[in-house]
């Protein structure tokens, strides 16, 4: 529907009310989605709050990263919905699909840099595809992002001169170029040293606290969710059991989300 429509009177003489903001940016509902005989998300609901950080946690294989790719739109549920600005996403054709992904930044777990590209290259590949903005004001950005994760000194290097934790900060100096509505990390302390994890964490709750927006991080490092978490969601066999502020979670009394979250061996939690 285009505004014009929006805009034309209804029988009556008044005027169609605008489309109700959606309750939440990112909204899961009652995912399902199996490969081979495997189940992985088996009816997953969540509705993630915004303008929060919100970690999700969860064991190995419990189906964390396949979450974050349906929520991007690069996995269809085999049932369920994924809402995202109000919108279902496989319900909506590929070239709005495509615009929806645009207000997403992720960072994928190795940074996921062009190796070919240099630093300043790859910061300013999204905006060079997607934006009619000319390479003077690209440069203002780019430089903008990449002073903003202390790595305006690496821009003529490549990927591979770099150490992992550098390339994760230029991953999210990419990821947030084009002034995304919604930040996904895929474990972003995943290969990093336990100091670099910390300064990796800091650099994100500082960089939200900047410029908001609804942040989604997959981890399973608990240190990691004690620094950046405004809110926690707890994933176990494909299903969200726990979702609520932090504060909440790290005190919970439930049997299984203590144990996940205080990492121990004595629990509901096993190894299968
Ligand atoms: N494209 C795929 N085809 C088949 N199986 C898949 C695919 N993607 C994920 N899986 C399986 O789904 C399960 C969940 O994987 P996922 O990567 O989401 O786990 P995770 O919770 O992120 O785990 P970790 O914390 O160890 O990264 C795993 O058993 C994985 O092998």
């Amino acid at each position: 529907m285009s505004t014009t429509d929006l805009a034309a009177p209804m029988p009556g003489g008044s005027h169609a009310a605008p489309a109700p903001a959606p309750a939440h940016t990112v909204e899961v509902r009652d995912v399902h989605k199996r490969f081979g005989p495997s189940q992985i998300l088996n009816g997953l609901t969540v509705d993630f709050k915004d303008n929060a950080i919100t970690t999700v946690l969860g064991p190995s294989g419990t189906g964390k990263s396949v979450l974050l790719k349906h929520i991007v739109g690069l996995l269809e549920p085999d049932q369920g919905e994924i809402r995202v600005f109000g919108q279902n996403i496989w319900q909506v054709s590929e070239i709005e699909r495509y615009e929806l992904r645009k207000r997403f930044g992720v960072l994928f777990q190795d940074g996921a840099l062009f190796g070919s590209m240099n630093i300043y290259d790859n910061v300013a590949f999204p905006l060079r595809k997607h934006t009619d903005k000319s390479e003077r004001e690209i440069r203002e950005i780019v430089m903008d992002n990449l002073r903003e994760v202390g790595l305006e000194a690496a821009i003529h290097k490549a990927p591979n001169e770099i150490s992992g934790g550098m390339r994760k900060r230029a991953g999210f100096a990419r990821a947030l170029v084009l002034k995304p509505d919604v930040v996904l990390f895929d474990e972003p302390d995943s290969g990093l040293d336990p100091v670099r994890t910390k300064l990796l964490s800091q650099l994100i709750s500082e960089v939200h606290a900047e410029h908001g927006g609804t942040y989604i991080v997959i981890t399973h490092d608990i240190p990691t969710a004690r620094t950046v978490s405004d809110y926690v969601a707890v994933i176990w066999k494909g299903k969200m059991v726990h979702y609520g502020d932090a504060d909440g979670a790290f005190n919970s009394t439930d049997p299984f989300v203590r144990q996940f979250l205080a990492g121990a061996a004595d629990g509901p939690l096993g190894m299968d």
